[in-house]
């Protein structure tokens, strides 16, 4: 008892200098006693926009022959057990495409403190609703069945997808209302009201998308996200359809702010989402709005 007690008060001043460097430290230690879910550094322009975040990560594949309800896929994730558990995100690929296509995205992402799983579909000829399934079904393979699932927080889980894994995104959070985020990319879907959607969820649309163009799809879905606890739309100056295929900065820095705020409810990540980019002539942000906390 007396040993623990001087141990303790010797560790004092790290954990006071830690807590003052941004550095993140375990839960239930200082810095970390408000929000146990933060996970990280500090964030800054320079950290959000770098290829890889603060945390080493690892991959491992999901054969489609040892799961049911989705095609098997790529799950990324930190290797840093140090921390406690992190949320799990499912992305989903669009019609006729594989993870392939997306792939840059999951050790971008997992970088920054999350469990991914990117998805095959069962067929890539699937649409919206089916994407929907599929997407839950990998993420509750994530966290029960998975070789990672003693790193994944259940209770804190968020979809995103591209085109009509974009639609299907919007299913899965209209489905499973407990997701903490949803990030629909170029979305593609015939249903084109979302008011059952309570999901704080980001909208990332193609100025110049010719597929999905956001005048029929992301705009009106945005604008129909009545009951979302918060919503954003971002939109690419001049980005066709195909942006999230390529790796992209912007896309990807919207994403973790958003990912970050609302499955780790880290607010440190609030200025950059709010009041959010500048739309002048030099940003290649075309279109910006959101529903901000309190606003
Ligand atoms: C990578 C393909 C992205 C995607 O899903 O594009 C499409 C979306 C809708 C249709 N369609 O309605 O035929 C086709 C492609």
């Amino acid at each position: 008892m007396k040993t623990n007690l001087v141990r303790k008060l010797k560790m004092l001043p790290a954990i006071v200098a830690l807590a003052g460097s941004g550095i993140a430290v375990a839960p239930g230690t200082a810095a970390a006693a408000d929000n146990p879910y933060e996970r990280g550094p500090n964030p800054t322009e320079s950290l959000i926009e770098a290829a890889r975040g603060p945390f080493s990560t690892s991959q491992t594949t999901v054969s489609s022959l040892s799961v049911t309800g989705f095609g098997g896929g790529v799950i990324y994730y930190p290797t840093d057990t140090s921390q406690g558990t992190f949320g799990g995100i499912a992305i989903s690929p669009g019609f006729t495409a594989s993870w392939s296509s997306l792939d840059w995205l999951g050790p971008r992402l997992a970088s920054h403190g999350f469990v991914v799983i990117g998805i095959e579909t069962n067929s890539r000829l699937d649409q919206p609703a089916s994407r929907g399934d599929q997407l839950l079904a990998a993420l509750d393979y994530l966290t029960q069945r998975s070789s990672v699932r003693s790193r994944v927080d259940a209770t804190r889980l968020a979809v995103a997808g591209h085109s009509m894994g974009g639609g299907g995104s919007l299913e899965a959070a209209k489905d499973r209302t407990s997701l903490k985020a949803a990030i629909p990319l170029a979305p593609w879907n015939t249903d084109k009201t979302w008011p059952e959607v309570r999901t704080p969820t980001l909208i990332i649309g193609g100025e110049s998308d010719t597929v999905a163009s956001v005048s029929s799809h992301s705009i009106p879905f945005y604008n129909s996200l009545t009951n979302a606890r918060e919503k954003a739309y971002l939109e690419l100056d001049n980005a066709s359809h195909f942006f999230p295929q390529t790796s992209n900065t912007t896309m990807a820095k919207y994403m973790i702010s958003w990912m970050k705020r609302y499955i780790d409810n880290d607010t440190r990540y609030e200025q950059f989402l709010c009041p959010g980019p500048s739309t002048g002539l030099f940003s290649d942000i075309s279109d910006w709005r959101q529903t901000c906390p309190g606003s």
